[in-house]
């Protein structure tokens, strides 16, 4: 994914119960989301000091992410996958990410649904 060819640290079907949904019956009750992250991250650092400080800390993000989302009720998976960016790009200086958002009860007939963005940090005047 890494358009820099730079290493990856991929988080995969991270589960997390939210309140998520555009419906009105779905802001009442807990469903499972299913959180896939890609993030392009130069792994040389961590690979030759040993130390966590240098490693994008898969446990730290995962923990973060968890958090974000179930922080408050959101009507759409789409809403979910962009604000995971967005925390990914500020809190933790990924600069690019593929975030995957499944919902998979949502649909009787279909083994799952999902979203999949991919996104680059744009920086600012100030960087
Ligand atoms: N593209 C999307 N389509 C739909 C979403 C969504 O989040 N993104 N959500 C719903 C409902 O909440 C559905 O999951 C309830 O079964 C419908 N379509």
């Amino acid at each position: 994914m890494s358009q820099q060819g730079l290493d990856e640290v991929l988080i995969e079907g991270l589960e997390i119960d939210a309140t998520i949904g555009v419906y009105d019956w779905e802001q009442d009750i807990q469903q499972k989301l299913l959180i896939d992250l890609v993030l392009a991250w130069d792994c040389q650092r961590a690979g030759e000091s040993d130390n966590i400080d240098d490693a994008l800390d898969y446990a730290a993000v995962s923990q973060a992410v968890e958090k974000w989302v179930k922080a408050q009720p959101r009507a759409l998976i789409e809403t979910v996958a962009e604000g995971i960016a967005e925390l990914l790009f500020k809190d933790f200086g990924v600069t690019e990410a593929q975030v995957k958002v499944s919902k998979p009860g949502a649909v009787p007939n279909a083994a799952n649904v999902a979203v999949k963005i991919r996104r680059t940090r744009v920086d600012g005047p100030f960087g």
